[in-house]
């Protein structure tokens, strides 16, 4: 059994807490809100992020960050990629031993392109972390709650890491892969959010199937394209975090990514889909990444970029698509790296 303390009580913080208390872990939930920790540990509820869940008794919450990092050994940090660099000098100010991080965001930081592991680098001294791991695969909430089969891939290059991180988490619904390749896992992860807002938005301006076909496979050949150039290993793409995790958020209706994009295609703005979603949909801030980093290693994104000029510079989605269609001929495979 291990002490694990799981920073963020969202619907995947929650999920994962859930699994963890399941296998008999010693578990312990931060939110920053104090009724939401109550109701977690009194009501074994948390009705905003999984209404339909009860959650295990031996599952509490708190809101107090010096509690739940004096109780862990194990760090799992599940808050949105804009509320890591927060919650690292939050627990900073207490931490007072090496512990294992594992974190499970999927975003890149706009401007500094950093990956959520180098921010955590960046936060927290390396005499306080033994490894960071990175949990990251096709693993929508709503289904992991139902104990529905789930399998994910977790990455660092410390493969003793890698497994213990498996060993935690695996049981007969939650399978956990190793892989060495932290940047590929990172990247995959963050950068199918913008290929299901994409796909959402194709979907919601009422085209076909061919057309999510097409995204899906020319989305995965820019995140390859662009995850090669940074150090990934191309096989990674082709793995639970590359294809896996892109087929599931560019095609489930549970995927906030796809729901923003879907409304996206019907005509809401950006303010708008924000605000109707209350939840967080990271392939925003991450399509501003994509934007800089598609110039940073001089890679051809051309459907991240056209997300780009729908959300950022109000193109209309439609016409975009139209564009997209009509750029410059390619052979197939030869655009593939390159
Ligand atoms: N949901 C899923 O199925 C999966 C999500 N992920 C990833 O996990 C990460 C978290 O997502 P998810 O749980 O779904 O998001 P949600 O929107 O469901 O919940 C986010 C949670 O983080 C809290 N939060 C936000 N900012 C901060 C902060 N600065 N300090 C403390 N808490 C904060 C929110 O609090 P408040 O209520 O106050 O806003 C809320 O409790 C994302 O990167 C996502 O891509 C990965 C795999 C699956
Ligand atoms: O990452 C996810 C599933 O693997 C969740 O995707 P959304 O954030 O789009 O809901």
């Amino acid at each position: 059994m291990s002490r694990v303390a799981v920073l963020g009580a969202g619907s995947w913080g929650t999920s994962l807490a859930i699994v963890l208390a399941e296998n008999g872990h010693d578990t312990l939930l931060w939110t920053h809100r104090k009724e939401q920790a109550e109701e977690i540990s009194n009501q074994h509820r948390n009705a905003k992020y999984l209404p339909e869940t009860i959650l295990p008794e031996n599952l509490n919450a708190t809101d107090d960050m010096e509690k739940a990092i004096s109780h862990a050994e194990i760090v799992v940090m599940a808050v949105p990629t804009k509320g890591i660099r927060e919650t690292c000098k939050k627990m900073l100010k207490t931490l007072d031993k090496k512990v294992l991080f594992i974190h499970v965001s999927k975003g890149i930081e706009p401007n500094t392109l950093l990956r959520i592991s180098d921010i955590i680098k960046e936060e927290i001294p390396a005499e306080f972390i033994e490894e960071i791991v990175v949990l990251s695969g096709p693993s929508h909430a709503e289904e992991v709650v139902l104990h529905h089969p789930t399998t994910v891939a977790a990455a660092c290059e410390d493969i003793v890491a890698a497994e213990r991180v498996q060993d935690l988490f695996m049981n007969q619904y939650f399978r956990v892969y190793t892989n060495k390749d932290v940047i590929g896992v990172e990247i995959g992860g963050a950068l199918k959010n913008v290929i299901a807002l994409a796909a959402g938005a194709v979907d919601g301006l009422g085209f076909g199937d061919n057309a999510k076909a097409a995204l899906i496979t020319r989305g995965l050949a820019e995140i390859s394209r662009l995850g090669v150039k940074m150090g990934a290993n191309p096989l990674t793409f082709s793995g639970l975090a590359g294809m896996g995790d892109l087929i599931v958020t560019c095609t489930s209706v549970h995927s906030r990514n796809w729901r923003a994009g879907h409304m996206l295609g019907k005509g809401y703005t950006l303010d708008e889909i924000l605000e109707q979603m209350g939840m967080v949909v990271e392939g925003v801030r991450t399509t501003k990444a994509a934007h800089q980093l598609a110039e940073k290693y001089d890679v051809s994104m051309p459907i991240a970029e056209a997300l780009y000029s729908v959300l950022f510079e109000d193109k209309n989605p439609r016409q975009t698509v139209e564009e997209l269609m009509l750029r410059v001929k390619k052979q197939e495979l030869d655009a593939y790296y390159l």
